[in-house]
């Protein structure tokens, strides 16, 4: 199979996998590889994941990994406003395929909070979110179809101050176009200082939407596109 790959900015890393195992055991490997830097270097780490479908087999191969997880910090990129007993909740994700064996020893910080209202929660969540020892060692990101990550949607009211990059807000209440519609994303001022960052991404279908994002570099239409500059590293896997 003839695999393309879309002109990235200099210095940016692309790695193409042939599957979703091995992908999913790539990016584990890189994931912990620079956790433990981070250890080594400050005594702890922070590790902020995304949701959705595709992480579960990468989290799990990151929960088998040797380090110091009593030290690391984990959080969520986004969050769907659902408790975490509900299958759509990511933090239920975490609990279900990272927080596993000597996993469990890592501290989670995660954005649900109970609220009358999304904007209330998303008020709460920013200020719980003070917790998080900033900036993030390692984020790993998605992308939807249609140039989203984190939950910075394109058609979502409140996008524009979640691009900002000199918010002073950590998470912000967007509406997504699938159910769960309301959702809570971490604010490109908070994402776009990680140390490490890495873009997981399967198929032909995202593979061309992440070349019309590199191409078109409007990021109210693909917000995806914040984020496609140095120091991120694309792992792609047909
Ligand atoms: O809704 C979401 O979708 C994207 C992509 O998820 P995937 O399962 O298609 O990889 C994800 O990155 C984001 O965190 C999530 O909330």
């Amino acid at each position: 199979m003839a695999i393309f790959e879309p002109k990235l900015m200099e210095g940016m890393a692309w790695k193409t996998w042939n599957s979703p195992a091995e992908q999913a055991k790539g990016l584990a490997d890189a994931v912990a590889d620079a956790l433990r830097e981070a250890l080594i270097e400050r005594g702890r780490a922070l590790l902020v994941v995304s949701g959705g479908r595709s992480p579960a087999a990468f989290l799990e191969a990151l929960s088998g990994a040797l380090l110091d997880w009593s030290n690391v910090a984990v959080s969520l990129a986004d969050e769907r406003w659902v408790p975490e007993s509900h299958p759509d909740s990511n933090a239920g994700l975490l609990r279900r395929h990272l927080f596993k064996g000597a996993a469990a020893k890592a501290r989670f910080i995660g954005l649900y909070q109970p609220a009358a209202s999304l904007e209330e929660a998303a008020d709460k969540a920013d200020q719980f979110l003070g917790e998080l020892a900033l900036p993030i060692d390692v984020l790993v990101l998605g992308m939807g179809d249609d140039g989203h990550t984190a939950s910075l949607f394109p058609s979502s009211p409140g996008l524009v101050e979640a691009l900002d990059p000199s918010s002073p807000r950590r998470c912000l209440p967007m509406w997504a176009p699938a159910v769960p519609h309301q959702r809570l994303t971490l604010t490109r001022a908070v994402l776009q200082n990680a140390r490490v960052q890495l873009l997981a991404i399967q198929g032909e279908a995202k593979l061309a939407t992440l070349s019309q994002a590199l191409s078109d570099n409007d990021e109210l239409r693909m917000p995806v596109s914040a984020f496609l500059r140095l120091p991120l590293s694309i792992h792609w896997c047909p």
